[in-house]
């Protein structure tokens, strides 16, 4: 309902009668009672004061606080007055803000200039936060806290002093979003809260505010010696029970606070930090920030100090089109760089392996060249310090090339141009430097900082030189780790080997890892029983940069896993906690979806979710179905990766297809007679795939048979309002049809002046006094509209269909 005239003058602090004659000047009839419409609203704003909005919060809290009306030359003095921040959150807006008592109000209580001085010290405390949380920003975007950004935090080879300083103490993975949460507040994108109702309300505020007309602090008696917290702090959300205790207020005072703010809460109800801060402040209360509790599923950073790095092996991932020779580089290097001594043991893949050159290690990625993998390939670059960036010759740039060059460019790692093929006859390596140019890859012969190097896997030409470069840009780039303190590392690859149970290819990034250490690594923990290099030598520790494959999980980890060195109570129980989280996350996924049959409901067009389950044999090919199944772009239908792992599919994978409606694909496994006949029972589909295109053209398939009918509306004609029937029960539009023809089923919408004011059906379709179906072009009917009146002469009445439109 709009506000009445006498609330309006109230709002503007004016007499009614005021309000009455400016709007009798402007040929509108009023009463005391009638409501204000928009137009009148702009007549009063103008007429009564440019800033009438903003004199009337700051009336309204001078009215709250002191129980007197203000005069408008003090509300306009205090309109310029400097915006009072919330020194806390920052996120005050001037409305808010305006709501404190202003130093040249003569109404100032005593317990307000206390809150000002508090809210100076808060201000500087504030500031004091925001610049730590910036600088915790900083360092986790720094290339060496890359891997464990917004981690949990502990610091290493620090004196405690140093550690203390640096960082206030500890921090978690994922709390660096929550510091910027909070940090946000500085901004202003804060997110919408109840504060902007408390501001939002500011109309109801004044009215409850000129009839409960109080002094903020009298509810307090002045006699009454109670002692209150001048400080408190709250955390993102607060219950207004528990505020108000923490308050040392009673529940009904701060409910009060809530209700002159326009907020109806009850005892039990949850109020946000900004509401919190705002009704605090009315107290004279400061408030800050609670510390998020731990999140205990996660480890704790550790944060090296600079003295305790030491140089590593850079990391380097091979990218490039497919068939420019990645694998055939990649073989040529490790055949002429691996030494007779290191010769020793039978090449295994292990995801990545090392080659000495020049007595210098180098720690290649070794992911296979294939379109599948890019996304495996992208997140290769995340551990990866150098990217190689292979074009053949012969070829040039291709799709994948200019793929690779964004991957490597979005994970910020530099790029070294292997151009292959040379040997080939119609290779032209000029073409493709001048080709890369166009992708900001200038080389160092064209006076850009891009090394290109020619080469020839085959004819092993210009490997030397390639090698050498690598080196050269890593020294550059003072690639550092601190080894002497517990390991973490990423897992590259994993899988389940029948004999030696869950195996996890894992690079070293931190630290050292020893056989004998309890790791956590994403849901899975365990000791390292075994640990094993590329050449299937036995090794007893793995530093930085150095690739190993290990024993010892109680199951198989996911490619991007962090593995962290920790005690055996906490990696279980951590591991425990991730594990809840992960499940309770894959079922929240897929609660809307029913149990019912997947493919009927993909033919009705209920699903909006495909959930999936993936099993593959290799943790590689999992990843690689998993991303391109979720690249999989529709609008309609959204794909949800219930589980993917690695193995056979087992029973319990048809179990939790069956109860989240899932589809199973199985890459190069398939199902045990278990599961086979669980399927059978449960009614789940599986799928069996060798190929990871041809599962992704079927998933796509499928999401075209999900797709719901589109429609589209069509204008079947128009027809103009010339006379306004009105009987007691309806009001009938005479209308005459100038374009097209009017259905009594079809959809209208009724026009006034280029504005929509009404959409929905007609109710009854006439000519005289009969009932039609339709009316032609040319010809006069009366409509009347389902649930609508305000029918008015010359309104024009637009009739249209929706009409099915094929998917493409
Ligand atoms: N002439 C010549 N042929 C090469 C050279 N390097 C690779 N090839 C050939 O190019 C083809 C593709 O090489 P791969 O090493 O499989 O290429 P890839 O980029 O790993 O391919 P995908 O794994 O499919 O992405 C093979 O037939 C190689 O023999 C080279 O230096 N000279």
């Amino acid at each position: 309902m709009s506000k009445r005239v006498y609330e309006a003058a109230k709002d503007y602090n004016v007499p009614v009668k005021k309000v009455l004659d400016v709007l009798k000047q402007h040929n509108i009839k009023a009463t005391n009672f009638s409501g204000v419409d928009a137009h009148m609203e702009a007549i009063l704003t103008k007429n009564f004061s440019p800033t009438g909005q903003a004199k009337k919060k700051a009336g309204k809290i001078e009215t709250e606080g002191t129980g007197h009306h203000v005069k408008a030359s003090q509300h306009k003095q205090e309109t310029v007055q400097p915006i009072k921040k919330k020194p806390h959150t920052g996120t005050m807006s001037a409305k808010a803000a305006s709501g404190d008592g202003k130093p040249g109000s003569p109404q100032r209580s005593g317990e307000q200039k206390h809150r000002e001085q508090h809210n100076g010290a808060n201000r500087q405390q504030g500031k004091q936060q925001a610049e730590t949380a910036q600088r915790k920003q900083a360092e986790t975007a720094s290339p060496q806290g890359k891997q464990g950004e917004g981690k949990r935090t502990k610091f290493f080879g620090h004196s405690r002093g140093e550690g203390a300083q640096k960082n206030d103490g500890r921090k978690k993975r994922g709390q660096g979003g929550n510091q910027n949460g909070k940090n946000n507040r500085n901004g202003n994108a804060r997110p919408h809260t109840l504060l902007s109702n408390v501001l939002g309300k500011g109309k109801h505020k004044n009215r409850h505010a000129s009839k409960n007309a109080h002094p903020v602090e009298g509810n307090a008696p002045a006699t009454k010696k109670k002692t209150y917290p001048t400080e408190v702090s709250v955390p993102e959300t607060i219950i207004v029970k528990e505020f108000a205790e923490r308050l040392g207020r009673e529940v009904g005072e701060v409910i009060k606070k809530l209700l002159l703010g326009g907020i109806m809460a009850t005892i039990n109800q949850e109020i946000d930090f900004d509401t919190a801060a705002l009704i605090a402040d009315e107290f004279g209360v400061t408030v800050t920030p609670e510390e998020a509790p731990a999140d205990p599923t996660e480890i704790e950073e550790i944060v090296d100090a600079p003295e305790t790095l030491k140089v590593r092996p850079p990391v380097v991932t091979i990218m490039g089109h497919v068939d420019h020779g990645k694998t055939s580089l990649l073989d040529a290097i490790r055949q002429t760089n691996v030494t007779s001594h290191e010769a020793g043991g039978i090449t295994q893949h292990i995801g990545a392996y090392q080659v000495s050159y020049n007595g210098k290690k180098i720690v290649f990625m070794d992911t296979p060249g294939h379109e599948a993998f890019t996304a495996m390939r992208a997140r290769g670059a995340q551990v990866t310090d150098i990217a190689v960036l292979v074009v053949a010759a012969d070829d040039g740039v291709m799709p994948q090339t200019v793929e690779s060059i964004n991957h490597a460019k979005s994970a910020g790692v530099p790029i070294i141009v292997a151009i292959n093929k040379i040997d080939k006859e119609g290779a032209n390596p000029e073409y493709v430097m001048q080709q890369l140019t166009e992708y900001g890859l200038v080389g160092e012969a064209w006076g850009g900082d891009t090394i290109m190097v020619p080469v020839s896997a085959h004819k092993k030409i210009g490997l030397d030189e390639l090698l050498e470069n690598i080196l050269v840009l890593a020294e550059v780039s003072e690639l550092k780790a601190n080894p002497d303190r517990p390991a973490q590392g990423v897992v590259i690859e994993a899988k389940l080997d029948k004999g030696r149970g869950p195996v996890a290819s894992v690079l070293v990034q931190k630290g050292t890892l020893h056989v004998g250490d309890t790791i956590i690594v994403g849901p899975c923990f365990g000791k390292v029983r075994a640990m094993t290099n590329e050449r299937g030598e036995r090794m007893k520790k793995a530093a930085p940069s150095i690739p190993v494959e290990i024993l010892g999980l109680n199951d198989v980890p996911e490619a991007g896993d962090i593995l962290d060195v920790t005690d055996e109570k906490t990696a279980r129980s951590v591991a425990e906690k991730r594990l809840e989280k992960k499940r309770s996350s894959a079922l929240r996924a897929n609660a809307k979806v029913t149990l019912d049959d997947l493919f009927s409901q993909i033919q009705q067009g209920e699903l909006k979710e495909l959930p999936i389950i993936i099993k593959g044999d290799v943790q590689g090919s999992v990843e690689a179905l998993r991303q391109s199944l979720l690249g999989i772009k529709s609008e309609e239908v959204r794909i949800a990766i219930v589980h993917a792992g690695v193995g056979a599919i087992s029973e319990s994978d048809i179990m939790l297809a069956s109860a989240s409606n899932a589809l199973v694909i199985g890459f190069n496994v398939r199902p045990d007679a278990a599961a086979r006949k669980a399927a059978e029972h449960e009614n789940v589909d599986m799928r069996m795939y060798r190929v990871i295109y041809d599962a992704i053209n079927d998933v796509e398939a499928a999401i075209k048979g999900m797709l719901e009918k589109k429609y589209e509306e069509k204008v079947i004609g128009r027809a103009e309002v010339r006379k306004v029937i009105s009987t007691p029960k309806v009001i009938v539009g005479g209308s005459y049809v100038k374009e097209g023809k009017l259905t009594k089923t079809a959809k209208v919408r009724l026009i006034r002046n280029g504005i929509v004011v009404y959409e929905g059906e007609i109710d009854s379709l006439r000519r005289f006094k009969d009932d039609v179906k339709e009316v032609a072009e040319g010809y006069e009917c009366g409509v009347t509209l389902d649930k609508y009146r305000d029918i008015k002469e010359g309104d024009e009445i637009e009739a249209y269909e929706m009409v099915e439109i094929a998917p493409e």
